[in-house]
């Protein structure tokens, strides 16, 4: 991946069975994602304004096109990186946007973390890279 010392610019997006483990991962690393240009989709970006102060781009939501539209900052350059806790058990009813999201990342070369574990490999590599800049 492609680090710059510019704050990271950070897309946020859960499932709504995975959005409770978005906010604890976020809860996280809160100090660090608050220094970042956060943006999201629209129920997950509302739950980390209110549950945890941070400063989010709320786009719409994942169903009506939040995803096309993160898609669409992240093919303009303007994602490094898209945090993406995807539900594998629930069939969704927009499956094309989200794979088309994820289908960006891999043409854009964007890290996109798809699960908790990757999540905090990622944030952790991002801490650390900008910590000695
Ligand atoms: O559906 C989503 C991602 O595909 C997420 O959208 P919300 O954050 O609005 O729930």
């Amino acid at each position: 991946m492609t680090i710059t010392t510019a704050a990271p610019r950070i897309a946020l997006i859960a499932h709504d069975k995975k959005k409770d483990d978005m906010i604890s991962l976020a809860a996280e690393y809160r100090d660090f994602l608050q220094g970042c240009a956060l943006s999201a989709t629209g129920t997950t970006g509302g739950r980390l304004i209110n549950e945890l102060g941070l400063n989010v781009v709320r786009k719409h939501s994942g169903p009506v096109g939040g995803d096309l539209q993160i898609g669409s900052l992240l093919v303009d350059g303007l994602i490094d990186c898209v945090i993406f806790l995807r539900d594998p058990m629930t069939p969704q009813p927009h499956e094309p946007d989200i794979n088309a999201l994820v289908r960006a990342c891999d043409v854009h070369n964007i890290p996109c973390a798809t699960n908790v574990s990757t999540a905090r490999l990622v944030l952790s590599q991002l801490i650390s890279v900008h910590s000695a800049a």
